[in-house]
């Protein structure tokens, strides 16, 4: 079932942003999550691996894979030929946001100023990533944008940790937050990945 933008953005407060760099490791980190109740995944496009990493995360019950890092249009094919079901981008081309729409695949640009949510807006977008979210002025920044852009919607990521999370969360314009912290770096630990994920799964929105 394809999913609107905005329905990827409800299914958990926290969007997971996953560099992940060996094949094996797709199945256990993306059943963690699940359980733990973050569904959609987004992985990055940063490692050889990435597009494998995706067919094999589709497979898993209940989760919503998407693709992030995806620079140009070939990279969106790519993607959604593993079976990305939604695409992060760090930043907005036109010749990216053109073929995503035209592609009608749910699409989250990063977006850092008010001329990079312009031309999303002029593209028919009107949900985004607030992206590098806390290096780019933080909340103060981005509720400045968002009062005379008050159509979009957005998603903070770039800095978003467990601790910050809420603030950004509390806002009527986010809806919701990505960050890599739910799982962190070295071999993967289920359990811990589980815990963490339950614990951003239950932030209030
Ligand atoms: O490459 C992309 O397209 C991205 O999505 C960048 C990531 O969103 C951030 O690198 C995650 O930031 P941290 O949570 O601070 O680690």
């Amino acid at each position: 079932m394809s999913l609107s933008v905005e329905q990827v953005m409800e299914l958990a407060p926290v969007i997971p942003v996953l560099v992940v760099e060996r094949v094996e490791d797709a199945l256990p980190i993306a059943q963690a999550l699940v359980k733990g109740g973050l569904p959609a995944l987004e992985v990055t496009l940063r490692t050889p691996a990435a597009l494998d990493v995706i067919r094999e995360m589709a497979k898993v019950e209940g989760a919503v894979v998407g693709a992030g890092t995806v620079l140009n249009p070939s990279q969106l094919d790519a993607a959604m030929e593993a079976g990305a079901r939604f695409i992060v981008s760090p930043g907005l081309t036109e010749p990216l946001g053109k073929a995503a729409v035209a592609a009608r695949v749910p699409f989250l640009p990063g977006t850092a100023t008010a001329g990079d949510i312009m031309r999303g807006l002029e593209l028919g977008l009107t949900h985004f990533k607030f992206f590098p979210a806390e290096t780019s002025g933080g909340l103060p920044a981005l509720k400045a944008l968002a009062a005379p852009l008050h159509v979009a919607r957005f998603c903070p990521t770039g800095g978003i940790t467990a601790e910050n999370a809420p603030k950004w969360l509390a806002e009527p314009f986010v809806k919701c937050v990505g960050g890599s912290w739910v799982v962190p770096k070295g071999p993967v630990d289920g359990a811990k990945i589980e815990a963490l994920a339950r614990e951003a799964a239950a932030l209030a929105r």
